[in-house]
């Protein structure tokens, strides 16, 4: 089986957890790219969203991790891109779910809500678990951006 890609971002409230996910990550056979943030100081998590989103876009990696505060503004950011599907979820359950139906191909948590143990439970569900397709291909396919009115 070819390496496998996921690519993480995190801003300050985030990077630390981030860190540790992506460690989880390389244990479990995958590789990453790390677009940073890598310490406390004060970053605008947009940038980051951006960033791990356009490696999605390019093909760089099959599946991307955000982690902020929340969790809300990094998946606001990501899926302001046409090739990204960004779940915020906050266990194993969701994440699990947002591949099997939603063809999620990222994953924002926040550490400001989300302990490490679920975390970590629900990276490896999302990590772990292949798209259902059949049902859902027709639901996944209108999820483009709305025409402009
Ligand atoms: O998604 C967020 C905001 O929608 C995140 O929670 C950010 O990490 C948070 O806003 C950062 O807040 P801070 O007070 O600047 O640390």
């Amino acid at each position: 089986m070819s390496t496998k890609t996921l690519v993480v971002g995190a801003d300050h409230a985030g990077f630390a957890l981030k860190d540790t996910l992506a460690q989880a990550a390389r244990d479990a056979g995958w590789s990453v790219i790390d677009c940073g943030t890598n310490s406390a100081a004060s970053v605008d998590y947009p940038d980051i969203a951006h960033a791990v989103s356009a490696r999605i876009e390019g093909g760089e990696a099959q599946l991307g991790l955000l982690v902020c505060g929340s969790g809300i503004g990094m998946a606001i950011a990501a899926n302001r891109h046409a090739g990204v599907r960004c779940a915020q979820a906050h266990d194993a359950t969701e994440a699990r779910l947002s591949r099997s139906h939603n063809n999620a191909n990222m994953l924002a948590l926040g550490a400001r809500i989300t302990g490490e143990t679920l975390a970590l439970d629900a990276l490896r569900a999302f990590l772990t678990t292949d798209y259902e397709g059949g049902r859902h291909d027709l639901r996944v396919a209108k999820l483009t951006p709305a025409p402009k009115a």
